[in-house]
């Protein structure tokens, strides 16, 4: 049952409740005339007209492409023995399309329209400089049917799939607040303190199991990543690092929520499915999980509620959180981002962390470069992390940023044109699907230079040149996305991974004594086995 508090939260037609906190609350704080220009703008880009060269370009159904078949599309490519995509990740299958098709081709036939991949920087650039100020990035249908099922109760969820004006209006209210670094850094202590946990939770993993991180490591690392998203949307420390956390407690049933939301939204959307038509059950499981992440958040930002009502906490200071901030100017945002956090924001840091700790762990020297680094910087294990810390600690950006390159959360960006384009010759219409497939590009050595092997030199300015990744075009490498619709929680992401790499790298020594990890692409690209990474602890 949902919390009656909820409706003290947001009304059936979503309009404003009002609350006897003293504190003045604007329902859409957004400025009319900032609004009505940015309107005029998405309206003016949004044209019919023909880009310079269309009339001599080819025609969108000469790009070349794997051909579908009748009635079963390119759907049997993945059957074993006759297909060509049987077995093969995501990323192989665009590595196969770019090799066999070059830089632009159409894959059609499957779960979805036909989408247009792109395997060139220029094109990117093209595309991204031409997504207009309301960019459109298509969301999962099944969180669309979601949304809908529950747009009564929760009209604000989900930024990651409200679209055009709706997308604008919410992301206008949260921008100032989540984009801005010194309210990221306000979190840093409390990052210190999610980090400690980790820290002493591997130290205890290895001292009881020979050194050696168990099976379930990576499930330590989503608790990891769920307590610090939950101390920014929540106001609360969750508790999930505590080591006798009970598989039936709320917070372990969160965190397999939002796990499952994964893996379900992959096997609905992604995988084909006829949940559209029927409800299976994997489309009750979603709706269970989803029910289960807003029944857990309302219960918090009600508890926030009820502590500004007493004047607990004051709204109006400075150093108030995140949540706080948007509980100021808008309500159902307030919602609507505390979920949306939860939903983008655990798996996704979850995964780079894992990612680091397995890079690191396979390139002694890296780690040793780093670890000298964070023991210049912290001068014993438990030093706190400062802001001034961060911003001298350059080897810790580069391993973060060499690490978002070979393993990204996302193997490319997605837009729906907004106007008509060329693209390598090839007429594209608006309303079209298009991808970026820049991991691809980011594992290739016509981009960086010996691309496979994990040298976070390359992002330094004292790095040597021939690595140096400016000789490579910037829109190859887009691990948070590109302009409006770029990751939002990038920042927040940053101060998280570099508190918890920092600390771990100066409390261990890391080594991988096992094949190599192999990395694969469901609704997010990770690795696979479980992170059973050797660990010692460090001396001094
Ligand atoms: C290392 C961790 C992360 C990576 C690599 C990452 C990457 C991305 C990417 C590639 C996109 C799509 C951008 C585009 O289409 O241009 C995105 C969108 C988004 N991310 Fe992240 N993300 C991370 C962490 C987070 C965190 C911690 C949060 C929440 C606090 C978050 C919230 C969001 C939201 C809400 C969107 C949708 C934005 C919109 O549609 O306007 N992400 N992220």
């Amino acid at each position: 049952m949902l919390s009656t508090k909820l409706f003290r939260l947001v009304s059936h037609n979503g309009t404003r409740i009002s609350m006897s906190t003293g504190v003045r609350i604007t329902e859409n704080p957004l400025d009319e005339k900032k609004f009505q220009h940015y309107k005029n703008l998405h309206e003016l880009e949004k044209s019919d007209a023909k880009p310079v060269g269309w009339g001599e370009a080819k025609p969108f159904k000469s790009i070349p492409r794997p051909k579908p078949v009748p009635i079963f599309g390119n759907i049997w490519r993945f059957l074993p023995k006759i297909g060509n995509f049987h077995g093969l990740d995501f990323v192989e299958i665009q590595k196969l399309i770019w090799d066999q098709h070059g830089d632009i081709a159409v894959l059609e036939g499957l779960n979805g329209p036909p989408i247009v991949m792109l395997f060139n920087p220029k094109y990117f650039e093209t595309l991204h400089r031409n997504e207009g100020v309301w960019p459109i990035r298509r969301g999962l249908a099944s969180l669309d049917y979601f949304r809908e099922m529950r747009k009564y109760t929760y009209p604000r969820f989900g930024m990651v799939q409200h679209q055009g004006e709706e997308w604008f209006k919410y992301r206008s209210v949260v921008n100032p607040i989540l984009m801005q670094p010194r309210n990221n850094l306000q979190y840093i202590d409390k990052m210190n303190l999610v980090a400690d946990e980790l820290v002493d939770n591997v130290k205890f993993l290895a001292e009881q199991h020979n050194g050696e991180m168990p099976d379930n490591f990576n499930n330590e690392l989503y608790k990891w990543s769920l307590e610090s998203v939950g101390v920014v949307t929540l106001d609360k420390h969750l508790g999930c690092l505590k080591r006798d956390l009970d598989s039936h407690s709320e917070t372990q049933q969160l965190i397999q929520s939002v796990l499952q939301v994964f893996e379900l939204t992959y096997k609905l959307d992604i995988l084909p499915s006829m949940y559209k038509y029927v409800s299976t059950s994997n489309w009750r499981k979603l709706v269970k999980a989803l029910d289960f992440i807003l029944k857990t958040n309302v219960k918090y930002i009600n508890q926030t509620l009820d502590k500004l009502q007493t004047k607990e906490i004051d709204i109006n200071d400075e150093t108030s959180s995140v949540l706080q901030k948007l509980l100021k100017l808008d309500r159902n945002v307030a919602v609507g981002m505390s979920i949306d956090m939860m939903l983008a924001g655990i798996d996704t840091t979850g995964r780079v962390l894992a990612a680091g700790l397995y890079y690191l762990s396979k390139n002694p020297e890296k780690q040793t470069q780093l670890r000298n680094e964070a023991v210049a910087l912290l001068q014993d294990k438990d030093t706190p992390i400062t802001k001034e810390i961060l911003a001298k600690a350059s080897y810790l950006q580069g391993v973060i940023k060499e690490v978002t390159r070979l393993a990204p959360i996302a193997v490319g960006n997605l837009r729906t044109t907004v106007k008509n384009l060329i693209f390598g010759g090839y007429q594209v219409p608006s309303g079209t699907d298009v991808f970026t497939c820049n991991l691809a590009l980011c594992t290739s050595d016509d981009y960086f230079p010996r691309a496979k092997e994990f040298l976070p030199e390359r992002w330094l300015a004292s790095g040597p040149k021939e690595l140096s990744h400016k000789n490579t075009n910037p829109f190859v490498f887009l691990p948070f996305g590109f302009g409006p619709r770029s990751c939002i929680g990038k920042r927040l992401a940053h101060v998280e991974l570099q508190t918890a790499l920092l600390k771990i790298i100066r409390n261990f020594e890391l080594q991988w004594p096992h094949e190599d990890m192999t990395f694969t692409t469901t609704a997010l690209y990770g690795i696979t086995q479980p992170l059973k990474l050797h660990v010692k602890c460090v001396n001094q």
